[in-house]
């Protein structure tokens, strides 16, 4: 039986963009095939799956960290009034092809980096949200920038938004980040996604001035509705 890395299983309420406050069951798959400088997630193998049965509770069951469909099925059908099941990580695009085998108890949605167009290809008729990044230049350094784009760009035509499904784009704002770059890549991808949604950099070195984002937005809103929303679920300290 295949297993993969789990590092938690918990429900909450989505914390990020426009889905911000609905209900979930939470799976975060272990691995990446970035390392973005902002990342607010431990890439590493953990030692077990911390399961919280009762959400907000903050006591965990410690589960094997290699856990099989069954497991995952098990797990969050333990939860009950789901809107979706996040599945996150880490990249859980990595596992492609279990996630498409997965019989979950409410609609997929999918948390991605947006980098894995064959991966995408493999899940598009098994997720129903997809909350699909864009990787920005500054987490590129000495890699070819263009291939990047390429990609992100293929991912965004797959998992596109259609009458079963719901694509958005999430963009991490830093003070890095350069509102000329953001403007081409939506406007290169605002066909297939429902909305962009600029996320201020939480708990960074790198905070966004509110006046630059604010711009930005106003640019963006040109092409396509943009909205602004920081990591909600940090605030009140939920999972
Ligand atoms: C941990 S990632 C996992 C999913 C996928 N690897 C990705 O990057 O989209 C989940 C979300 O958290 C965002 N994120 C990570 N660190 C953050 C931070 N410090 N501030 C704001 N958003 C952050 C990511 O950009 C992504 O939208
Ligand atoms: N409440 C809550 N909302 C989230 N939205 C995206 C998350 C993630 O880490 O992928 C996340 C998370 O970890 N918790
Ligand atoms: S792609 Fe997602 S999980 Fe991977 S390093 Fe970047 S923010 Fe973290
Ligand atoms: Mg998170």
């Amino acid at each position: 039986m295949e297993t993969k890395p789990v590092s938690e299983i918990f429900c909450a309420v989505q914390g990020e963009g426009p889905y911000v406050g609905v209900r979930q069951a939470f799976v975060r798959f272990v691995g990446c095939n970035l390392d973005c400088s902002y990342c607010d997630t431990p890439l590493d193998e953990p030692d077990h799956c911390l399961f919280e049965k009762v959400p907000g509770s903050g006591e965990f069951e410690k589960l094997s960290p290699m856990l099989c469909a069954s497991d995952i099925e098990e797990r969050t059908r333990a939860f009950v009034n789901l809107h979706s099941v996040s599945l996150t990580g880490g990249e859980p695009l990595l596992h492609a092809e279990f996630i498409r085998g997965l019989d979950l108890p409410a609609p997929v949605y999918l948390e991605t980096n947006m980098t894995l167009p064959e991966k995408a290809a493999i899940v598009k008729d098994s997720v129903d949200y997809v909350a699909g990044d864009v990787k920005l230049p500054e987490e590129f350094e000495g890699s070819n920038f263009v291939e990047h784009l390429e990609r992100t760009y293929k991912c965004f035509r797959t998992l596109q938004s259609n009458q079963h499904r719901d694509c958005f784009c999430k963009i991490v704002v830093t003070s890095s980040t350069k509102p000329a770059e953001v403007m081409d890549v939506v406007e290169q991808i605002s066909d297939y996604i429902s909305c962009v949604v600029l996320q201020p950099v939480t708990q960074h070195t790198g905070a966004t001035d509110i006046r630059t984002i604010l711009s930005l937005q106003e640019n963006l809103l040109e092409i396509k509705n943009t909205l602004i929303i920081p990591q909600t679920h940090k605030m009140w300290g939920c999972l």
